[in-house]
């Protein structure tokens, strides 16, 4: 996994309502864009063909819709999402193993001859989410870390290829699943950037020394005066963290 360049673990949320929006924005990079996150609301604007046409530029898609219904609803859901050709999409852990394996297995059935399977991950906790309201509102008793090592531990034994999670969870999910259970981490803010409806964040460097294998980042980069001077920015500033 790691032998992917920085710029290669790195998603940008197309986070835009229509096809001629996400196909502006991504025209503002020259071709700098490796990998790009279409969630719902691009994906309920556009459509299957905003897929087709980022496909066509040969940009990798991680399709974010995060599937959450009982196990044969979902497992119908992912036979569709199979046959887009993308290169990962998402579940909720939190509706259970047989969801989950349900998802797994229907990716294995639907596979084109050829076609390289899809990655499937488990959304552990939302990075919207602090303590206070996984105990106050969504009624979980249980410490963050405690859950999300939980969710992901789930995830694994439901035969999930990684989890989405805060790159603050990164080292215990490492820790209990292994390295090379992938960690795809959305929440990544400047030190004193706005940090928008996010609650467990770090910045992108942290994200990739807590050992993160892929970082999505949305508003930080497409809501930037240049979109592709802030990518290219991040990627400088990781790269030269490393070596050092
Ligand atoms: O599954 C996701 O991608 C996701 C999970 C999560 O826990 N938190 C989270 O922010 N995301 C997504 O990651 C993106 C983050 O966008 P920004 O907050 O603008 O960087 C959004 O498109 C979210 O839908």
């Amino acid at each position: 996994m790691n032998n992917l360049s920085i710029r290669d673990r790195i998603i940008v949320a197309l986070d835009v309502p229509t096809e001629k929006e996400a196909l502006d924005l991504v025209a503002r990079f020259e071709g700098e864009l490796r990998f790009v996150k279409v969630g719902m609301e691009l994906f309920y604007g556009a459509g299957y063909p905003i897929i087709e046409k980022l496909q066509k530029l040969g940009i990798k898609i991680f399709l974010d819709l995060k599937l959450h219904d009982i196990p044969n609803t979902v497992g119908r859901a992912a036979a569709q999402l199979t046959k887009m050709g993308v290169e990962m999409f998402n579940v909720h852990v939190a509706g259970g193993i047989q969801m989950m394996e349900e998802a797994r297995n229907q990716i294995e059935k639907n596979l084109a001859v050829g076609q390289k399977r899809p990655l499937l991950i488990g959304v552990t906790q939302l990075t919207s989410t602090d303590e206070k309201i996984l105990h106050e509102q969504i009624g979980i008793p249980y410490s963050m870390e405690a859950i999300v090592t939980h969710y992901a531990k789930l995830a694994k034994k439901a035969g999930l290829d990684g989890v989405v999670s805060s790159p603050l969870d990164v080292p215990k999910i490492k820790g209990a699943c292994g390295i090379d259970f992938l960690t795809v981490t959305p929440g990544i803010r400047f030190l004193n950037g706005d940090h928008h409806d996010q609650k467990r964040i770090t910045t992108p460097e942290q994200a990739f020394q807590f050992g993160s294998d892929y970082i999505v980042v949305g508003r930080m980069i497409t809501e930037a005066k240049e979109p592709a001077k802030q990518l290219e920015e991040i990627v400088r500033n990781v790269e030269k963290q490393i070596l050092n």
